[in-house]
Formats: C-alpha cells, structure tokens, sequence
C-alpha cells in the first residue's frame, strides 16, 4: 500500500496521519526517512530554509509519533519501532548546510526523547549516515571532494559498494530488543576516530542489558 503525503505542512503531516489510520489498525514500525537537504545561499531566504528544514526533520516525526503512537503499541515487549533517519553531521555541525543539520540534531534529540516516552513497549533509536549515495546532479568535482572526506574512498553505488556494509533497518527493528534510545553511525565513509554506538546515561530507558 502507499500513501502519498506531503509534509510541507502540519496540515498534510495530519492528512497523511488519518489516512493510515483509515487504512491500519496496528503498525510494526515507522521509518522517519523524509527530508530535504538545503543549503543556505546568497539567494535563499534564510528564515525559508529553516522553517523547510525544521518542517520535515522535525515537525514531521514529532506529529506523525504522536498521532501513530497508539497503532505502535499493543504487540508485546520491544515489539515496535520507530527509527529516525538523521546524520552523521549531527556531532560535527556544518558551515554550508546549518539549518539541515540543526534539525537533525532536533531530530536526534527526540531520538532519546520518544525512547523514554515509548519504551519498553516500542524501540526508538537513529541512524546517522554520512555520505550514502551521490545526487544525479552531483559533479565530478564535488563527488571527488567528498570522497577525500572519507577513510575508505566508497559511496554507495559505485564499483566497490559490494564492501560497503549498510546497517539495514531490520538489524534495529526485530534483532536486538535491547537497543533503544541509541544512535549507530552509518559513517565509515568518513574520517573519524573508531566510533563507539553512542548511548544514553545508565538510566538508558530499555528494560534489557545489551547482550
Ligand atoms: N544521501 C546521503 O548521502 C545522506 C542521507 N542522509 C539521510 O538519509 C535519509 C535518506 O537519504 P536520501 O534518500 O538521500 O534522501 P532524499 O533527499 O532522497 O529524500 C528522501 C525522501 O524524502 C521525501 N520528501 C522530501 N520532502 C518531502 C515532503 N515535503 N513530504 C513528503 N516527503 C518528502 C522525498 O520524496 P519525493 O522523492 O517523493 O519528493 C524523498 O523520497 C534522509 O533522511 C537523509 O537526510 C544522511 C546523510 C547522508
Ligand atoms: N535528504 C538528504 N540529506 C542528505 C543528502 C541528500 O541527498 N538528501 N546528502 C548528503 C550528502 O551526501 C552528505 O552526506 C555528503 O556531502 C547529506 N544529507
């Protein structure tokens, strides 16, 4: 089934809610994926680059987790999920997209919000990629320039993306009914320390030790 939606708005945010309520009576899980990636520019109005960018990154999931809330729970311990797409620009800031990586970092926060208010019931965590796949708009120029960013000189989609090794959602929704309130790097294609998974304090909301 699929329902198309518009989230430019909290109005097209609520219609798309109603629509799947019209539609299902219980939910295993929401994948948090929409976004938009806007840089700020001699030529773009500020004020409207942010509101865009807090507009899906943050009042998108903020509504629908609400408004889905009750179709999430009900199946047991740790037997739903919310997964949020944020960004590995999240820890570092960025000079050429702020508002994009402010609210990723609003939507990262919420991350550990909505595991408090969720759990044990449902599983709330992120995924933080850093470059993932090239734009088709993308040149040569800045592709080459990303890549010199990263330790392993990979994107997806290239002639060695067979190496590359996504975190597939599953691998958060159903394996691991210990993992909640945490993020996971998606970011080997990024110069960095060895990244430990970052998570919450020892008043991590889940009921059970990792294994
Ligand atoms: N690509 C990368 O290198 C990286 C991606 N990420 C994150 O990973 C996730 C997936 O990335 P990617 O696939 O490149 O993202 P895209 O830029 O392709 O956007 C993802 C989807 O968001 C949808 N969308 C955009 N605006 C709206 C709106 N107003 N209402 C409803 N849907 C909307 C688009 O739908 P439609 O096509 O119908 O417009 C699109 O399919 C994103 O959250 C992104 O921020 C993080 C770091 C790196
Ligand atoms: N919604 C999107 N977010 C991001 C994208 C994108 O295409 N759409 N792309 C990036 C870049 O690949 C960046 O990670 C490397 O320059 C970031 N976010």
């Amino acid at each position: 089934m699929c329902i198309q939606a518009d989230f430019s708005t909290d109005e097209g945010i609520y219609t798309f809610a109603d629509k799947v309520r019209e539609q299902c009576t219980s939910l295993r899980g929401i994948l948090h994926n929409a976004s938009g990636w806007l840089a700020e520019s001699p030529t773009a109005s500020l004020s409207h680059v942010l509101n865009a960018m807090l507009q899906i990154h943050v009042h998108a999931p903020y509504l629908l987790n609400h408004a889905l809330e009750d179709l999430l729970r009900g199946h047991g311990h740790a037997e739903g999920d919310i997964i949020h797409f944020t960004d590995y620009v999240v820890e570092r800031g960025s000079d050429k997209h702020i508002a994009y990586a402010a609210s990723k970092a609003a939507l990262d926060n919420m991350t550990r919000s909505f595991a408090r208010k969720l759990a044990p019931e449902v599983k709330v965590n992120a995924i933080a990629p850093a470059l993932v796949l090239f734009n088709e708009h993308d040149d040569e120029a800045y592709r080459q320039k990303a890549l010199n960013k990263s330790l392993m000189k990979i994107a997806a989609g290239g002639e060695r993306d067979h190496r590359s090794r996504g975190l597939h959602p599953r691998q958060l929704l159903r394996d691991r009914p210990y993992l909640c309130g945490r993020w996971r790097p998606s970011a080997g294609l990024v110069k960095t320390a060895p990244q430990e998974n970052q998570q919450p304090g020892a008043d991590s909301p889940t009921r059970h030790r990792a294994g």
